[in-house]
């Protein structure tokens, strides 16, 4: 026997819209994320959630990750909705830190959703991840501010100068590398929250990644730790593959070994030319990319050595 119960016959009552919480006028509005990190022990959701319902938060998310069974690192994010939260939030970063976090030893970050990732784009040639990124985030798929492109050549600049993004090029090779990183540190430092090399072919030195004052993501085109370094389609056709892939990493002096954010493959054979190879493979990049932008940018990522844990 079946039973039709309908929306009239079910006697489910439910709140009135405005009732309990007040709403926010727009998805992000109000809407606080907090990222910790802090040594493994008990207690810890306990007193992050009496935190902030305490602030007057609602918690819309949590997630938590601990790096051993025993002993280990513990990782979390926390989404909430609080009332005021632009005015609150210097008072309440203090007061987090002054109490729970030195409580616990806590390495933590609070973000506002409302307020967009400035992010720098950097390219060389190559057209395809620059303008994927450019038109997810004209479209909106995309919540970030690219504040600006920044090229070591002037090829791409009439593709990119119709999204009404600054292109700036800073002709840059192996030979005048420390005059083209202090030219571009100018415009990069304290200016925005995030650098995306989106197939910029040159090897960033040290002295920029300690200087620039925000973490670099960098696509390769190849399924890391496979082809680490230049040309790695062609090296991929002289191996034989059958996946060739790409992988979206952050940015440390060791050439292609940073965190790994995300990856994908495509299968491939015998009978694609190098050419295929880099076109079968462009898609994959342009879609790892710009996933592994977006987790940064809704602050989905907590590093933890060399590994990424994406909540
Ligand atoms: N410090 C880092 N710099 C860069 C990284 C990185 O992980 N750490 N990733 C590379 C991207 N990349 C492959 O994805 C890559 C780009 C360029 C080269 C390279 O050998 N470039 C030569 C110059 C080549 C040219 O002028 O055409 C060089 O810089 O001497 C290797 C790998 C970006 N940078």
């Amino acid at each position: 026997m079946s039973v039709d119960v309908t929306e009239t016959d079910a006697k489910v009552t439910r709140p009135a819209p405005d009732a309990g919480f007040p709403q926010s006028a727009s998805p992000t509005q109000d809407l606080g994320r907090l990222l910790i990190r802090c040594p493994d022990r008990p207690g810890v959701v306990s007193a992050v959630s009496t935190f902030l319902t305490g602030a007057g938060a609602n918690i819309v998310s949590l997630d938590q990750y601990s790096t051993e069974p025993v002993g280990g690192m513990f990782l979390q994010r926390t989404a909430f909705r609080l009332p005021g939260l632009s005015a609150a939030c210097a008072e309440f970063e203090r007061e987090f830190g002054e109490t729970v976090a030195a409580d616990f030893g806590m390495d933590f970050r609070l973000t506002e959703a409302s307020k967009p990732k400035r992010v720098a784009i950097m390219v060389s040639k190559t057209d395809h991840c620059v303008l994927d990124l450019l038109w997810r985030n004209r479209r909106g798929e995309l919540d970030m501010t690219v504040a600006m492109v920044i090229s070591n050549h002037p090829d791409l600049a009439d593709e990119i100068r119709p999204f009404g993004v600054p292109f700036i090029h800073t002709p840059a090779t192996r030979d005048n590398r420390a005059e083209a990183e202090q030219r571009q540190l100018e415009l990069l430092k304290g200016n925005v929250d995030l650098v995306v090399l989106a197939r910029y072919m040159q090897i960033i030195t040290p002295t920029f990644l300690s200087e620039v004052g925000a973490p670099l993501i960098n696509i390769h085109h190849s399924f890391l730790p496979a082809f680490i370094g230049a040309a790695p389609y062609r090296r991929a056709k002289e191996r034989g593959v059958k996946l060739v892939g790409a992988t979206a990493h952050y940015v440390t002096e060791d050439l292609d070994e940073g965190p790994i954010i995300d990856q994908d493959v495509v299968r491939v054979s015998h009978q694609h030319t190098t050419a295929d190879l880099v076109r079968l493979g462009a898609d994959v990049e342009r879609a790892v990319l710009s996933r592994a932008v977006r987790w940064h940018c809704d602050d989905r990522i907590v590093r933890h050595e060399n590994q990424t844990i994406v909540f």
